[in-house]
C-alpha cells in the first residue's frame, strides 16, 4: 500500500500537525457514527503530540483510546502504557474520552490477553486511528524481531485481538493488537522522530525479511495507506 511522508522541522511543529491530522479524523467520525476509535503507542516518542491532541475541541465522551500494546504491568507501574496515557494524553480536553485499557490483573499473561481481546472486541473495527511507533530495531507495536508469537501476530489470517508476545529487548511479557487489528485504520500513522529512526525507517523499507524488522509488514501489506510523521 502507499506511504505518504509528512516532514517537519522539529517534534513540537510535528505534535501539533499530527494532533491537526488525528482530531480531524476523529471528529470525522464522531460526524457519520456519533463514536471514534484510536489506538495509540507508548514510548517516549509521543508525548508531545498527546499533550497536544489533549487539548483539542472534540465529543471526548464519545471517544474510545486504547493502545496498540501494553506491557504485562499494572498501571501503578513507571512501565505501563497505560500510565503515559493518562498523565499526557487523558487530560485536558480529552480527559472525557473513554480509555480501554490491555492489561488487566489476570494471573498470567496469556489470561490478561485473553480479557483484552473480549473487551476490545466491542470498539468498532477498523479503528479510525492507529498510530504507530517504531524501535531501533525495526519493531512495531510488540512486533519484536525473535517475538514468541511473531509469525502469529503478522499472519493476516490471525483473527483481530489481543495476544502475548516476549522477546529479547522487549521487557516484560507483552500484550499486543495483532497485524490485522491495526493494519485497515481509517488513518494509519507511523510516528518517528530522529535522523537514527529515519535510518532504520529507510533499512525497514529496502528489501529483506519482515521477521527482521516487522515494521516491514505495515510498510509492504497494510491494506490502508501508511502516514509517516517524522521530524529531526
Ligand atoms: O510499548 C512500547 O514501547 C511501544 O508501543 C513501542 O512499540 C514503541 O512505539 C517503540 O518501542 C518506540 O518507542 P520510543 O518512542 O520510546 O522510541
Amino acid at each position: 500500500m502507499s506511504e505518504t511522508l509528512h516532514t517537519y522541522e522539529n517534534g513540537a511543529a510535528l505534535a501539533a500537525g499530527l494532533a491537526d491530522a488525528v482530531s480531524a479524523r476523529l471528529a470525522a467520525a464522531l460526524d457519520a457514527r456519533g463514536t471514534a476509535s484510536i489506538a495509540v503507542s507508548g514510548g517516549a516518542t509521543p508525548k508531545a503530540f498527546f499533550r497536544a491532541l489533549a487539548g483539542r475541541d472534540l465529543d471526548w465522551r464519545k471517544v474510545t483510546i486504547t493502545l496498540v500494546d501494553e506491557r504485562f504491568v499494572p498501571p501503578e507501574s513507571d512501565r505501563s502504557n497505560h500510565a503515559l496515557v493518562a498523565s499526557n494524553l487523558l487530560q485536558d480536553e480529552a480527559a472525557a474520552a473513554q480509555f480501554v485499557p490491555l492489561y488487566h490483573a489476570a494471573a498470567t499473561a496469556e489470561a490478561a490477553a485473553a480479557i483484552a481481546s473480549k473487551v476490545t472486541a466491542a470498539i468498532a473495527a477498523p479503528f479510525d486511528v492507529v498510530v504507530l511507533g517504531m524501535g531501533t530495531d525495526g519493531h512495531t507495536a510488540s512486533f519484536f524481531p525473535g517475538g514468541t508469537r511473531l509469525e502469529e501476530a503478522l499472519d493476516p489470517a490471525t483473527p483481530r485481538g489481543v495476544i502475548t508476545m516476549e522477546a529479547d529487548g522487549a521487557g516484560e511479557p507483552r500484550l499486543t493488537f495483532t497485524f490485522s487489528s491495526l493494519q485497515d485504520a481509517g488513518y494509519l500513522v507511523l510516528h518517528i522522530e530522529g535522523e537514527g529512526k529515519r535510518e532504520v525507517l529507510a533499512r525497514a523499507q529496502a528489501s529483506g525479511e519482515e521477521a527482521e524488522m516487522p515494521i516491514r509488514a505495515v510498510l509492504r501489506r497494510a491494506a490502508s495507506p501508511l502516514q509517516i510523521y517524522w521530524a529531526p
